[in-house]
């Protein structure tokens, strides 16, 4: 029931017309042909017309109409089209209102990702993501909907009951006992449903999880011969997921099973009871029973209804809990400084550790706009660590970063990220066009900037020669091109925008060394106008570099010459040469 709380509280109109027209559907499902076929009755002269029939005659009267057989045909036919519209409209509002609810916790969910800590995005593991997108959030409105039908179907009950007090007390007091009994003997079923459905939403996250990871690295695996541990491992969570559903089944169908043979018992006991017991004339029992039935019928609806919930919620709450935690931590917002780039970034007295583990120690480091700079160092020297605090995706423990003189944290971080252009080290392509890994789907990019960038990349003479351009589709990650070839459309991708501030991670590690030469040189030629951090081992992009520094132990030197540097160390070959300034 907290879950209708929850969503009721979030979506008050909604929930309240989603309500209503669950009500009215429900209503206008107990019209049904049966409830309408004893108007004939007047029509062909029945002299003994219920308060309903006598009703109908009346305003049949009122708008000058005779109770005729065609009339009452006609009046039948209506009143079953009307009740179809209804069940209709109800129906209909109820799966906007379940779309509606689903869209907006998956919007929440990644809007809450998105903005949160770089460090605490980190931590979620990709597929139990994707997992709470594509299934929580159908399941949490899902159960939303069985909620809301529950409270309707009780509201039905609950007026049914009040319909059999005023027709026979004693069908209202044997329903409300029966009842009770009902709802306390299936009460065990909802807590199976309730425990299978915890289980799946936990089992789910995991075997997604493990999927994605194992998707995302199927080559090395399938070289190595080793896709049958990974499917082994894949089968087993597979299969305890299984279990989790067949015990929800189990229930779920038990419950529905029960419900005809539990209302014929019924219907036997009451007429036993009835003309037997209490020697009732027969038309006396036979409303009590059709009142029984009907109040007991909706309560086991109820209760199947609760049940489906049951197994549902857990989603929500999971849901719940990842967009809550992911807002709690939340990137604290920026300052409203206008950035520009026209002096330099510098980094004064700037610290870093992750956790207890120092991997910045002070280090300075100036970078003058519109220059080409190289880092080097040892592999988990902290090279990607200094880009991401340019990035601002993470913030020193002590010391400031400076962006022509105003503390980075001060900036419009947005703006600021806009004018920076990102090669990572890992070269993820979507699934799609080269245009369409180039712009991102930026609509303000034109293919005109795509081709600019791709040109600027060394990209443009392989998409050219391709029949289809740039329309090329890369194929999953990219696997329809080299590795060079993803690299360079992952640099045109980070140029398409002319970016102020260009940050390479390792982006040439794919090229050869004639290719990575030219690319290197086009990129040199973008300075001035552009400044350029790369972090690198390989020749071509250190030589092009105006200042390299090097980061060893979490001290940063300047290395005055490059010419005998061990490139994947950065260590000097000889330590006369390579003077190290700090
Ligand atoms: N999110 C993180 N949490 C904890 N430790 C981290 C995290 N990211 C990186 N590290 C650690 O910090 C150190 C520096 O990482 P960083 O990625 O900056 O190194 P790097 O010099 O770029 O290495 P490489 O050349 O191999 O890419 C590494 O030892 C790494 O294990």
């Amino acid at each position: 029931m907290r879950i209708l709380v929850a969503f009721g509280r979030a979506y008050p109109t909604r929930t309240a017309l989603m309500l209503i027209s669950l009500l009215l559907a429900g209503f206008a499902e107990g019209v049904g042909l049966t409830t309408m076929l004893p108007l004939l009755s007047v029509a062909l002269g029945d002299q003994h017309h219920s308060a309903f029939s006598l009703k109908i005659i009346e305003i049949l009267h009122q708008v000058g109409l005779e109770p005729t057989v065609t009339t009452m045909l006609i009046v039948i036919v209506f009143g079953m089209v009307l009740s179809s519209v209804l069940i209709l409209l109800g129906n209909r509002q109820v799966g906007y209102t379940v779309a509606h609810v689903a869209t907006d916790l998956r919007v929440d969910l990644i809007r809450a990702l998105l903005g949160s800590r770089w460090e605490y995005y980190l931590r979620q593991p990709t597929g139990a993501l994707a997992n709470a997108v594509a299934t929580e959030a159908y399941r949490a409105s899902t159960g939303y909907e069985h909620a809301a039908n529950m409270v309707a179907l009780l509201i039905q009950a609950m007026v049914y009951m009040v319909i059999a007090l005023f027709v026979s007390w004693q069908a209202a007091i044997l329903s409300l006992v029966l009842g009770f009994f009902l709802l306390l003997a299936l009460q065990r079923m909802v807590k199976t449903s309730r425990h299978a459905g915890k289980s799946q939403t936990r089992l789910m996250r995991e075997l997604l999880a493990h999927l994605t990871d194992t998707l995302g690295s199927v080559k090395p695996l399938k070289a190595m011969a080793r896709e049958d541990i990974a499917d082994s491992l894949l089968r087993s969570q597979a299969a305890e997921l299984n279990k989790a559903m067949e015990r929800e089944v189990m229930s779920r169908e038990t419950l529905r099973a029960l419900q005809e043979p539990m209302l014929a018992i019924l219907a036997a006991v009451g007429l036993y009871v009835g003309l037997i017991v209490w020697k009732l004339p027969l038309s006396s029992v036979m409303i009590l029973i059709f009142l029984v039935v009907r109040v007991l019928g909706l309560l086991h609806k109820t209760v199947q209804r609760y049940h489906r919930m049951a197994a549902q919620e857990s989603a929500y709450w999971a849901l719940r809990e990842s967009i809550d935690t992911a807002v709690a931590d939340a990137e604290p917002s920026g300052g409203d400084r206008a950035p520009t780039l026209q002096d330099a970034i510098a980094f004064e007295g700037v610290s870093f550790s992750y956790g207890s583990r120092q991997i910045l120690d002070a280090i300075n480091l100036t970078i003058p706009a519109g220059t080409f700079t190289s880092l080097i160092g040892s592999s988990g020297a902290g090279k990607t660590t200094i880009l991401d605090l340019v990035c601002v995706l993470l913030a020193p423990q002590s010391g400031s970063i400076l962006v022509d003189g105003v503390p980075i944290e001060e900036l419009d971080r947005q703006r600021w990220r806009q004018l920076i252009g990102y090669v990572p080290q890992e070269t993820l392509l979507l699934h799609d066009s080269i245009l369409s890994n180039v712009t991102l789907g930026d609509p303000a990019l034109t293919a005109m900037d795509a081709e600019r960038a791709l040109k600027q990349a060394g990209a443009w003479e392989f998409v050219e020669r391709s029949p289809d351009g740039m329309q090329m589709i890369v194929g999953e990650r990219g696997g329809k091109l080299s590795g060079g070839q993803r690299q360079r459309i992952v640099i045109a991708r980070a140029l398409a925008h002319n970016p102020r501030l260009l940050i390479l991670d390792e982006a040439t590690s794919a090229l050869d060394p004639e290719t990575e030469e030219a690319i290197s040189q086009t990129l040199k030629d973008l300075t001035p106008e552009i400044t350029i951090i790369a972090v690198s081992h390989r020749p071509a992009l250190i030589n092009v570099a105006n200042q390299v520094y090097r980061l060893h132990d979490g001290k940063l030197s300047r290395v005055e010459s490059v010419s005998n540097v061990d490139m994947s160390s950065g260590v000097p070959i000889k330590p006369d040469i390579g003077t190290l300034l700090s």
